[in-house]
C-alpha cells in the first residue's frame, strides 16, 4: 500500500486524463451517431436505448464488483448522453442552415459577468463559434440590436424556476419581428460577492437586480436593517460594488461575473430555491429550419374570441386531438385593450410536419391573431426514468 498523497495525487491525474480521452472518443462517436441518423432520419432520441445502456451500465458495475453506486453510475452516464444528444442537434442544424460564420455576434443585457453574459458564452461555446459580446442596457436594446443587424443574436432569460416568467420579455415578443431560434438553460447560482473578506453583519446595503433580489429573498429576510440598491443587472451591480470600494456593501451576482470585478466571494447558493435554473431564448432575424430528427418547440402567440363561450378550452384541444404536447400557457395584458390578453402557448412540435401545420390550420379556428414566435430545438435534454 501506498499512502504517498503526492503519488496517489499523480495517479488520480493519469486516471483523470485517461477518462477525459474516454469522453472525447464517445464525443467523436456522437458525430458518427448523427451522420448515421441524418442518412436514415432516425430520432436522435432513442429512449429505450438510454434505459437499456444505463440498466447494463449499473449490472456491469456490479458484476465487476466496482462499489459504485447505481445512483452515481446514472447520473454520470445521463450526464453523457445529454452530451452526445446536444452534439448530434449542433451537428445537424449547422448543416441544415449552413451555418458559415468564424464568430457571432450576441447581445445581451448587463455587462461582462452577467447571467445572460454567461449564457451568451455558453451558446457561442455550444455550437463552437467565437463570441462577439455585445452589451446592451435593456431587454429592449438587445430586440434592437439584433433589428439593426448589428447582433446576430439576442440572448434573453424567458423564465427562471424560482421566479418564474420574466413578463417584460414576454411583452416585447408581442411586438417583434424577429424569431426565436433557439433556448439554453442555465443554472444560477447566486453569491454575496464583496470587496475584501468582511463579515455578514458589517454589509448594510446589497446591490442587484430586482429578479436576483426576489430569487434570495429568504436570505435577504434574515439579515438585519438591510437596504436594497436595485440596478439594472447584477453586473453592473458587481462593477459599483467593486468601484465604491467601501465594507458596508456587497452585490448579489455570480462567482464568475464577481471574479471578473476582482470581488470575493462572502457568501454561496443564496437562492430561495436549490435548483435555480434560467430559461434563455435566443433570437434572430430569420426563422431556421430545424432538423425532423431533433425534439422541437414552437412557441405561439395567440387571442381568441372572448365573445365566445370556452374559445380558449377549444383551442387547446386542437393540440389533444393532434397529440402535440403543451409545455407552456402564459397570459399576458394587451396594451392599450381592457382585460383583453394574449396567450403565450409553447408546444413540443416542429411547424414543418404536415400534421403540426394541420393543428395549426384548426387553431386558426378559435383565434382571432395567431403568430409563430419561433420553431427551434430544445436544448433541454430530460433525462430517462429508469427506475
Ligand atoms: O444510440 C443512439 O441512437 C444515440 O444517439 C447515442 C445515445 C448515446 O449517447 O448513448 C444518445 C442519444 C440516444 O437517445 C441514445 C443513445
Amino acid at each position: 500500500m501506498n499512502f504517498d498523497l503526492n503519488e496517489i495525487r499523480q495517479q488520480i491525474t493519469q486516471v483523470d486524463r485517461s477518462l477525459l480521452k474516454l469522453l472525447s472518443e464517445r464525443h467523436r462517436l456522437a458525430l458518427d451517431v448523427a451522420r448515421s441518423k441524418e442518412i436514415t432520419q432516425k430520432s436522435l432520441r432513442d429512449v429505450e436505448r438510454e434505459q437499456q445502456l444505463l440498466r447494463e451500465l449499473v449490472q456491469f458495475a456490479e458484476n465487476h464488483h466496482y462499489q459504485l453506486e447505481a445512483q452515481y453510475i446514472t447520473q454520470i452516464f445521463q450526464r453523457i448522453i445529454e452530451d452526445s444528444v446536444l452534439t448530434q442537434q449542433v451537428y445537424l442544424q449547422k448543416k441544415l442552415n449552413q451555418q458559415r460564420e468564424q464568430n457571432i455576434h450576441i447581445a445581451f443585457l448587463g455587462k461582462r459577468g452577467s447571467y445572460s453574459h454567461l449564457a451568451a458564452r455558453n451558446y457561442a461555446t455550444r455550437y463552437q463559434e467565437e463570441l462577439v459580446e455585445i452589451s446592451c442596457d435593456s431587454f429592449s436594446q438587445v430586440f434592437e440590436q439584433v433589428q439593426a443587424g448589428e447582433a446576430d443574436y439576442g440572448i434573453l432569460p424567458l423564465e427562471n424556476t424560482t421566479s418564474g416568467s420574466i413578463n417584460e420579455v414576454y411583452d416585447l415578443l408581442q411586438h417583434t419581428e424577429l424569431s426565436l431560434v433557439g433556448e439554453l438553460a442555465y443554472p444560477i447560482k447566486h453569491c454575496v460577492l464583496v470587496n475584501s473578506q468582511q463579515n455578514l453583519t458589517e454589509i448594510d446595503t446589497l446591490y442587484s437586480h430586482p429578479q436576483v433580489i426576489q430569487q434570495c429573498s429568504n436570505f435577504i429576510r434574515t439579515l438585519d436593517r438591510i437596504h436594497i440598491e436595485y440596478c439594472e443587472s447584477s453586473s453592473h451591480a458587481m462593477q459599483l460594488v467593486a468601484s465604491l470600494n467601501k465594507p458596508n456593501i456587497a452585490a448579489l451576482g455570480n462567482a464568475d461575473g464577481g471574479n471578473l470585478y476582482g470581488l470575493q466571494v462572502l457568501k454561496t447558493d443564496i437562492a430561495n430555491q436549490q435548483n435555480n435554473i434560467t430559461r434563455f431564448i435566443i433570437v434572430a432575424k430569420q426563422p431556421i429550419v430545424v432538423a425532423p430528427q431533433i425534439h422541437t418547440k414552437t412557441l405561439l402567440l395567440m387571442t381568441t374570441n372572448k365573445q365566445q363561450v370556452g374559445s380558449l378550452v377549444d383551442a387547446l384541444l386542437v393540440f389533444k386531438k393532434h397529440n402535440i404536447n403543451m409545455t407552456k400557457l402564459e397570459s399576458r395584458p394587451i396594451y392599450g385593450q381592457t382585460w383583453d390578453e394574449m396567450f403565450y402557448l409553447e408546444i413540443d412540435a416542429n411547424i414543418n410536419n404536415p400534421s403540426v401545420q394541420i393543428a395549426l390550420e384548426e387553431l386558426r379556428q378559435y383565434s382571432n391573431y395567431l403568430k409563430i414566435l419561433g420553431c427551434y430545438p430544445s436544448e433541454i435534454v430530460k433525462p430517462v426514468d429508469v427506475t
